[in-house]
């Protein structure tokens, strides 16, 4: 019998133990000297922190990013209510008819939309947002205080819709658009006072806040676009032309998100390019990944068509993909424009690219992504283009869009 609970307190002690587990750790100090410190196993040491320096930032996969990134979302606004207005009188002693003294309350908080240039997503974003009430007003002629305002901060390119129909298009950094207003704060019985009552009962309530439901929508801004078919390379352009690192690998549709990439220039002058995923016939029916990204090169002031000149006739793929851009918004595909005629490096391509030049009449430069072949002509080209566009804002005063 006691050797049983002998070994009952021993199996206790067993699945204790381990927790509280210590190890020797040695450490230099910043003579070089070895000292012993007995730690806890499962504690992280902050001296062996400091030495192993900052760990690298993992680049987040593709699939990671498509949670990460999100470029719509549907919010439930409803600002703060006023605060009431107080019922009171003056009351001191040997003063028998003190009058009103019931305060206003204060104004509830107003929800301002702000843009704020370093988010770059619509992910944290809630379903739903509450102002501040305001306060209640006091005896004493005491004013409910004002609530402050509540922001919700946006990416740059964020459209605010109701119902489908725009409300705000927030283009630059630090524009506001007041979602819901505010209930006003209710009156306090002092407001009341007049010749004919000179002892007022009556104090209002404070307004309830405005309320609505919001669709925001993210659309990328960015000066250039690429469009192309899956596996095209458009994301090898971008990691060859620009700081961008986009996914690149040899199956259809490894693109899932938008990714901008950065052109800097010498001159200091900085040139957005934006890669959206793959287009195929019949996306704007929703096949493949659908049009939905078109969103994205919306605005963008010029675009780029990389087709595949390895596939057997690239100039039906531009065809393709200048009809769904039109499905998606007519005259889209008539933007200033350049062929980029990717994968040159591979046999075949240069018939290929005298047969397209034949086809079209627009400039068609030839690169290769993959050995990054000529896209020094692409990049000047891009400049051309940026600086004509900067005439033609500087003469219709239309602000410039900066990266
Ligand atoms: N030989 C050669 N291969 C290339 C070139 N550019 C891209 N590739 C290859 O083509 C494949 C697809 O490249 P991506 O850059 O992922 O193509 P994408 O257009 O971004 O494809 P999605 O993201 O699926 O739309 C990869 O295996 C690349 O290595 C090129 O200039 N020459
Ligand atoms: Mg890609």
């Amino acid at each position: 019998m006691t050797a049983a609970v002998k070994v009952l307190t021993f199996t206790r002690s067993l699945t204790f133990w381990p927790v509280r587990a210590l190890i020797n750790v040695r450490h230099l100090d910043r003579y070089g000297r070895g000292r012993d410190i007995l730690r806890d196993f499962s504690v992280s040491c902050k001296v062996c922190g400091k030495q192993r320096g900052s760990p690298k930032k993992k680049e987040l996969s593709e699939k990671k990013l498509t949670r990460y990134f999100v470029d719509h979302r549907r919010v439930k606004l409803e600002a703060g209510s006023g605060g009431d207005g107080a019922c009171s009188f003056h009351s001191e002693p040997r003063k028998e008819w003190g009058g009103p003294d019931g305060g206003n309350g204060g104004n509830g908080g107003d929800i301002i939309i702000k843009v704020d240039r370093q988010v770059k997503s619509l992910s944290h974003v809630s379903a739903s947002y509450r102002g501040q009430n305001g306060e209640s007003g006091r005896s004493k002629n005491c004013y409910g205080r004002n609530a402050s305002p509540t922001y919700l901060s946006v990416p740059v390119g964020t459209v605010v819709k109701e119902l489908g129909r725009i409300l705000a298009d927030l283009a630059l950094h630090g524009q506001e658009y007041v979602a819901v207003h505010g209930g006003g704060g209710g009156k306090g019985n002092r407001f009341f006072l007049s010749n004919e009552n000179r002892a007022p009962m009556m104090a209002t309530p404070g307004e309830k806040g405005e309320e609505r439901v919001l669709q925001l929508e993210l659309r990328t801004m960015a000066h250039a676009g690429l469009v192309g078919f899956p596996n095209a390379g458009k994301s090898s352009l971008l990691r060859a032309i620009s700081n961008a690192k986009p996914a690149v690998a040899a199956y259809p549709f490894t693109t899932l998100n938008p990714h901008i990439g950065i052109i800097k220039y010498r001159d200091h002058e900085q040139l957005a390019v934006a890669d959206i995923p793959g287009l195929i016939r019949g996306a704007h029916l929703n096949r493949g990944l659908g049009i939905s990204f078109l969103r994205h090169i919306e605005r963008c002031r010029f675009l780029l068509f990389v087709l595949d000149m390895s596939s057997p006739s690239p100039w039906e793929q531009l065809q393709h993909l200048q009809y769904e851009l039109d499905q998606y918004e007519p005259g889209l595909s008539q933007r200033p424009r350049v062929i980029v005629a990717n994968k040159m490096d591979l046999t075949g391509t240069q018939e290929n690219l005298e047969a397209l030049r034949g086809h079209v009449s627009q400039r068609v430069i030839p690169v290769s992504a993959l050995t990054g072949n000529n896209t020094e002509e692409l990049i000047l080209h891009l400049r051309e283009l940026y600086d004509g566009h900067l005439e033609s804002n500087a003469e219709s005063g239309e602000k410039l869009l900066r990266w």
